[in-house]
């Protein structure tokens, strides 16, 4: 039944990427089975012809037609199945599309969440290798095929005696029977070896991940991991020893059942020929149609066994992909009011939060306000909770309790797009892409203003690094798909991420820690100018650079998940005791001479 359920979400899905294909699908089964019965049928009555009246006529005419329909199936299902492998490509190549677009729409949580992130991962891979799709289909096509020809087939027989079918039912219901007691343990083996293809999947993942081959370099983990590899590629093999052999065992006995089943057609038949004891006598031309009835029978029903064995098979190395697919989008959430204008107020009331499949609270009841234009700098400790607020705030999370609040409204109360475009920020991890400079940060806003691209860029002071580039800010970003392609060190990087941030025309603006990779001159420089860049938007800060704090309104003190002050810089200073009086001149004395 899971099966079946599982066979009916994929079947649905492809439909709705390719209507026609599958179509197509239907059209070269019923071909097949049409040319089957035509090769059944037609020779009965040339052989009948040939002993009889030999009527030239007839002959010609039945002749012609075993001939021409041949020529027509063979071409049309040729033709068929050319155009198949065209739209396997492309179901493909659509698969990958979807995965893409779920990954991006996905709720952002199922992305940090260790399950969910090594599912992803199996997910590409089935979508990627094993040609498990093409397999999927290719066998839910034959095995339409299949039973479209032993429909048929059956009726063909009928006309031959209830009692033949009867017998033939009988050794059908054996190998159903086998096949059920196959095809449940066929399943019970694809969801017993899920844990260990995972595991194996992703210590191969690590291999393979380019962004960990420093680590891996430096700290001798390649032996390690080839090792982990190397054990888990063991187990998966005797895993799949054992298997083969159970299925090897299965195949035998089915073939067997098989062999019994020609064996008995032949027999029956031959004895309606030669006696009457089971029905009238039927003359050679039945005789031969009957026998390839029976025999054709027999093939659709064994290639039927294996289809079906096979889709289980491929079900299962597809499940980790359905299952991706049917994780909620982002998009999904509630909120229907368009975001308009600017932020005047922002506030967290009462704000608890622990992250998905966490007990332990990160936030603790937190309330504070905002204004419009105010410049805040959060800090705290490591793992204090500054970049969990700043990911409520971009909808990534949701509170646990308590709401957050723009303008008055719940932000959830907010239509994800419009609320989006006014929040601007640049993570820690901020990433860019392997596009121009322009382009990354004229992209945000989907325009193509290359004088305030340039102005910005002056302003964050990358002019004179853009100035040395052939292709300035056309450059693009990395040397994997264009060799003249710019590598730029983290510190211009993260310039550049600060500047994407900035074009956006948002009125929100958070920077988590976007200084880190800054020289002391630049980081300076970057904070002097800070309020005249950001201007009248709001601005939320976090840093570890105490010294940026000073250049912010109000300062939010972070401390294991509580707020243990909210307050200017100068305010914050004259209380010694004060965690913020604590961090800044810890920092403070490193700079004294
Ligand atoms: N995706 C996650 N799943 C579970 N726990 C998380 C996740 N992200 C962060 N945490 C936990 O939440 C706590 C707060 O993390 P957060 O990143 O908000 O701290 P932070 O104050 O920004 O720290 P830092 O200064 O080191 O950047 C930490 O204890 C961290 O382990």
């Amino acid at each position: 039944m899971y099966q079946i359920n599982s066979l009916k979400r994929f079947m649905v899905m492809c439909f709705r990427i390719s209507p026609m294909y599958f179509i197509l699908l239907c059209l070269n089964s019923l071909a097949s089975t049409g040319q089957i019965l035509i090769n059944v049928i037609l020779p009965k009555h040339l052989i009948d012809e040939l002993i009889g009246n030999r009527d030239e006529k007839k002959l010609l005419f039945l002749g012609a037609g075993v001939v021409l329909s041949n020529v027509f199936f063979a071409f049309f299902t040729l033709t068929m199945k050319r155009l198949m492998v065209i739209k396997n490509i492309y179901m493909k190549e659509k698969m990958n599309e979807a995965m893409a677009a779920k990954i991006m729409n996905v709720e952002f949580s199922f992305l940090e969440n260790p399950y969910y992130l090594d599912l992803k991962e199996r997910a590409v891979f089935a979508a990627n290798n094993q040609s498990a799709l093409e397999n999927l289909i290719n066998n839910v096509a034959d095995s339409m095929k299949n039973m479209f020809t032993i429909v048929s087939l059956l009726a063909v027989m009928f006309t031959l005696s209830p009692v033949f079918i009867i017998l033939l039912g009988a050794t059908i219901g054996i190998t159903l029977l086998f096949q059920r007691f196959f095809a449940k343990y066929q399943m019970q083996f694809f969801q017993d070896i899920i844990p260990i293809n995972r595991k194996y999947g992703y210590y191969v993942g690590l291999a393979y991940n380019d962004k960990l081959q420093k680590d891996i370099r430096l700290f001798h983990m390649g032996d390690m991991l080839t090792d982990r590899v190397g054990e888990y590629n063991n187990e998966i093999n005797n895993w799949f020893t054992a298997y083969h052999k159970k299925q090897g065992l299965f195949l035998s006995l089915y073939g067997i059942i098989n062999d019994l089943q020609a064996a008995l057609s032949y027999g029956y038949v031959g004895l309606r020929v030669i006696s009457d004891v089971f029905g009238a006598r039927i003359g050679i031309g039945s005789f031969t149609m009957y026998v390839s009835a029976a025999v054709n029978f027999t093939t659709a029903t064994t290639a039927f066994g294996k289809n079906v064995m096979t889709v289980i098979q491929m079900l299962g190395y597809l499940e980790p992909f359905m299952e991706f697919m049917a994780l909620p989008d982002e998009e999904k959430q509630e909120g229907t009011i368009s975001f308009k204008g600017e932020i005047e107020t922002l506030s967290f009331e009462n704000v608890t939060f622990s992250y998905p499949g966490s007990t332990a609270l990160v936030l603790k009841g937190i309330s504070f306000q905002i204004k419009k234009g105010e410049k805040i700098s959060i800090v705290g400790i490591n793992g204090a909770g500054k970049s969990t607020i700043v990911k409520l705030l971009c909808r990534l999370y949701r509170p646990t309790s308590g709401k957050i609040y723009i303008n008055g409204q719940d932000i959830y109360e907010y239509e994800f797009s419009s609320y989006m475009k006014t929040v601007a920020a640049v993570f820690q991890d901020y990433k860019l892409f392997a596009f121009s400079i322009h382009e990354n940060i004229a992209g945000v806003a989907r325009e193509n203003d290359r004088n305030h691209v340039m102005e910005i860029l002056n302003q964050v002071g990358l002019q004179d690094k853009i100035s040395t580039l052939p292709q300035g800010a056309d450059s693009l970003f990395g040397k994997s798909y264009d060799e003249n392609g710019i590598e730029m060190s983290g510190g211009e990087g993260q310039k550049v991420a600060i500047a994407r941030a900035l074009y956006k025309k948002a009125s929100l603006i958070i920077l988590d820690e976007p200084t880190s990779a800054l020289d002391p001159l630049a980081e300076a420089e970057i904070y002097e100018k800070f309020n005249q860049l950001v201007g009248g938007k709001t601005a939320l800060y976090i840093s570890h650079r105490m010294s940026s704090s000073v250049f912010c309104d109000k300062i939010l003190v972070l401390d294991k998940g509580v707020i243990s002050d909210f307050d200017s810089h100068r305010k914050l200073m004259e209380n010694k005791d004060s965690m913020y009086y604590k961090l800044f001149n810890s920092q403070a004395v490193n700079y004294q001479l």
